[in-house]
């Protein structure tokens, strides 16, 4: 008889198992490319500054490079004539001087300059070095590269950076009812595979997107067995849970091990961790929401985790806006959308329903709630991941 029974493995027990399962056969290769299609790809190695910048002290403005304190009781009541300045560009060296007087702030005159007011050193100055240092680390190995450390890479004087390979990922939904242009009563369209690869894109995975398998153990078994000659990790969408027709578990297990059957996290409880043919098999939920979190929070942080890669995640601390229940017994997501109240940050909890697509639109961000609480209280101050 068909076992319905549901039971769950503690987050923690199935990111490790995704780690070890990583581990085990996917090694990151390293590919050298250059600093313009670097967006989104994680450094293989720390990277150093060969230039300062600026490499001299230099004009901050187009004007007078003077010495400040030949400047120093100037007033408008008493301009002063110097006599001892150069003219200078913004950027250029400003030499032996300290300071840069703009042009439109002196009166030429005599082959001096009249000025009205008194400049400190180093005003309208850029310093030597203020940017970036020769020998400063400017990126650290498993940093995500942005147009921030792009630039910052260019500027340290590389054209082409070397980053890691990222595993060539492959996305099966599944289910007779997806389509892409809804034709006849029952279908729905297949749209799960677009919050996929949108959200793996951002970290420079190689995406491919297959038509939804149907609900058949043979053709599916079949699918699954070619898609892993030529790809490295396969997520199935969809059949995950217990259903008579959810088969991604029964398939897996025909050709590999399922490992995991079941999370505590919410959304996301019937995600499935599995092997074949050495390789990671994910079966994510089928419910948009579900996917996104057993993404999010089980296969990315378990990916990073194994390869030591640190993206950043922004987050932001608001007041909970209301008391909020949770499981216990599941790491609970809560989508929030973030409010200003009086100067405040205010976390308004959206729906929690898995399969609505208008909370993630809707969402700021999410709150994490540990396996073993229960309870937050209204006004507590709660950390939101910003997505
Ligand atoms: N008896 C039980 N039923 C369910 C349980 C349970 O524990 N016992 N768990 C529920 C939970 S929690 C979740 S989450 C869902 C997800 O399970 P499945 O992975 O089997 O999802 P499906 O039934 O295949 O699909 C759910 C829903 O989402 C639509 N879908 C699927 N794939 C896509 C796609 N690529 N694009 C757009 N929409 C998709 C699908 O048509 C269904 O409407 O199970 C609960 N049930
Ligand atoms: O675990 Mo399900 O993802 O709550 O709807």
């Amino acid at each position: 008889m068909k076992d319905y029974h549901f039971t769950a493995v503690l987050p923690d027990v199935a990111r490790d198992s995704i780690e070890k399962i990583l581990k085990e056969y996917l090694v990151l290769g390293k590919e050298t490319i250059s600093i313009y299609e670097a967006g989104n790809r994680f450094a293989s190695q720390d990277y150093f500054s060969v230039n300062t910048c600026p490499p001299v002290d230099v004009a901050a403005m187009d004007g007078y490079a003077v010495n400040a304190q030949e400047t120093y009781d100037a007033t408008d009541a008493q301009p002063k004539m110097i006599q001892n300045f150069e003219v200078v560009q913004t950027g250029h060296s400003i030499k032996s001087f300290d300071a840069v007087v703009p042009f439109e702030e002196a009166q030429k005159e005599d082959g001096g300059i009249k000025i009205f007011k008194s400049y400190y050193p180093r005003q309208n100055v850029r310093l030597k070095g203020e940017d970036v240092q020769r020998g400063q680390v400017i990126v650290k190995k498993g940093e995500l590269l942005t147009e921030f450390e792009q630039v910052y890479l260019k500027a340290g004087g590389y054209r082409e950076v070397e980053v890691f390979k990222m595993p060539r990922l492959v996305f099966l939904p599944t289910g007779d009812e997806l389509v892409d242009v809804i034709e006849r009563e029952n279908q729905l369209v297949e749209f799960n595979s677009v919050l996929f690869s949108s959200l793996l894109k951002k970290y420079g995975f190689d995406i491919s997107i297959f038509e939804p398998a149907p609900n058949d153990i043979a053709e599916l078994t079949g699918r699954i067995e070619t898609l892993l000659e030529k790809y490295d990790i396969l997520f199935i969408n969809g059949g995950s849970s217990k259903g008579d027709m959810d088969l991604t578990a029964e398939a897996v297990s025909r050709l590999g091990e399922v490992i995991v059957h079941g999370v505590a996290i919410k959304p996301g409880k019937p995600t499935i961790i599995g092997r074949v043919n050495k390789k990671l098999v994910m079966g994510l939920p089928g419910y948009p929401v579900s996917m996104f979190f057993a993404v999010k929070e089980l296969f990315l942080k378990a990916f990073f985790n194994a390869y030591n890669l640190n993206p950043k995640q922004k987050t932001i601390w608001a007041l909970l806006e209301r008391r909020l229940f949770s499981d216990i017994g599941a790491e609970e997501y809560i989508r929030v959308s973030i409010e200003n109240d009086q100067g405040r940050n205010l976390a308004r909890v959206l729906k929690r329903g898995a399969s609505v697509i208008s909370s993630l639109k809707r969402a700021d961000g999410y709150i994490v709630i540990p396996v073993n609480a229960d309870l937050l209280e209204e006004g507590s101050l709660v950390e939101v991941k910003l997505i």
